[in-house]
């Protein structure tokens, strides 16, 4: 057997997500059955300090070789990083993304991708131009659960699909369950149910219309502000989709995304995030939406009133990873393979959902500061 291929990584930001991503890098891969590419961790930098940086490295147990950086321009200049991980809030994406690009880094950013499409294109732009692998990290797609139900609606387990519906939604009351400082509530940040959840729901229709050519119309959207913050705290987006089995009688796929982070999804536990329906069945995925493990096909029984056949499946992450690692593997052969870009995570892909967002902010009047909006680098 050949030797795996090892990616060398850096990580930008110390926090909630950073360490989940940071744990399950360090894993021994083979325990999820990966043997051709393997990880190594080699600096984390935190924009406070070195000292927090390192306080980062003890608690995740990091490997000895790694470096501690007290700013982000430091992690970037180190020669040993291949490729830079970014687990900043929404607002500074793009000009982490931008830093690390022109300075000769592939790039994994955390969703939401971008604040916006305009800064999205512009990140694609500079990747094309220097060469190098830059994808948004909807890690969700990469999961064995997300591999798992694009295989059975691309072999027509449930025909073409007709309806899709997406919630993600926290149940988090904005003013009593979330530290006021948090940055799901900070307009500065780009916080928000839209960026943060929203951007999950999305990814899920077009995940289930796996196609990145068919451009959604937004049909419709609502969007509730949270009080004082400037910043969304439930948005419905209705979407059609036009598909391409045009002789059905129904041309075009529906699609709902909703997000909130005050309405909870799932209060009992058995309510299905995930609808995707089709005339010959309909997939439901089982919460929580950004990490689902379990889902239910369930077959067309024709006749009113009739109930078909329905199976439960559990898909679980394997050798002890949370699931940041898939999207790490699939980082680490594409760029053994010279790729630029992910076949299962494409710029299009991530700039038509950009773009959904976008239409959708614009039509509720919901901006964000110039400054974060701004696709000029450097500001
Ligand atoms: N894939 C997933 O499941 C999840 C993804 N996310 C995404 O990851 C990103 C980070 O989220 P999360 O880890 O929850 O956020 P946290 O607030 O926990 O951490 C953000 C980190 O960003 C750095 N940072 C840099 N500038 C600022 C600033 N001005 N204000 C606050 N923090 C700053 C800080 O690290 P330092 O100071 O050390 O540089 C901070 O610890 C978001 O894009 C979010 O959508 C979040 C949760 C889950
Ligand atoms: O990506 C995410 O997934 C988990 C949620 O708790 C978090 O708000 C969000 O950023």
């Amino acid at each position: 057997m050949s030797t795996p291929f090892c990616l060398r990584w850096g990580i930008i930001a110390t926090g909630r997500i950073a360490e989940s991503f940071a744990k399950d890098l360090i894993l021994d891969p083979t325990a999820r059955g990966v043997q051709d590419v393997r990880h190594s961790l080699v600096g984390v930098a935190s924009s406070r300090s070195e000292d927090s940086a390192r306080g980062f490295l003890s608690k995740i147990g990091a490997p000895s070789l790694c470096r501690a950086h007290g700013n982000y321009e430091a992690l970037v200049t180190d020669p040993d990083v291949d490729v830079v991980y970014i687990a900043t809030p929404h607002s500074h994406h793009f000009p982490n993304a931008m830093l690390c690009l022109e300075a000769g880094k592939h790039v994994v950013c955390e969703k939401a991708f971008t604040v916006n499409a305009k800064q999205a294109q512009k990140l694609f732009d500079t990747a094309r131009e220097r060469n190098l692998f830059l994808m948004e990290g909807m890690w969700t797609r990469f999961l064995p659960v997300g591999v798992k139900v694009r295989q059975l609606v691309r072999d027509g387990a449930i025909g073409p699909v007709t309806r899709i519906f997406a919630d993600n939604s926290l149940g988090m009351h904005p003013k009593n369950d979330l530290p006021p400082d948090d940055r799901l509530v900070r307009r500065e940040l780009a916080g928000g149910a839209l960026l943060d959840l929203g951007v999950y729901s999305i990814h899920w229709i077009f995940q289930a219309l796996q196609t990145t050519v068919l451009q959604p119309t937004v049909i419709s959207s609502l969007v509730v502000p949270l009080k004082d913050h400037q910043v969304d705290e439930t948005t419905t987006i209705i979407m059609s989709f036009r598909r391409e089995d045009t002789e059905t009688s129904s041309p075009s796929t529906h699609a709902i995304a909703t997000c909130s982070l005050r309405t909870e999804g799932n209060p009992g536990g058995q309510t299905p995030a995930i609808r995707i329906q089709g005339d010959q069945g309909e997939i439901q995925i089982y919460g929580p939406v950004w990490r689902p493990s379990k889902y239910c096909v369930i077959k067309r029984e024709p006749g009113f009133g009739n109930v078909g056949e329905s199976t439960e499946f559990t898909c679980e992450t394997e050798g002890g990873a949370y699931g940041l690692c898939y999207e790490a593997d699939e980082a680490a052969r594409c760029i053994r393979d010279g790729l630029i870009e992910s076949s299962t995570m494409p710029w299009t892909l991530t700039l038509q959902v950009m773009e959904v967002m976008d239409t959708a902010r614009k039509s509720a009047g919901l901006e964000f500061l110039a400054d974060i909006e701004s696709a000029n680098y450097p500001n």
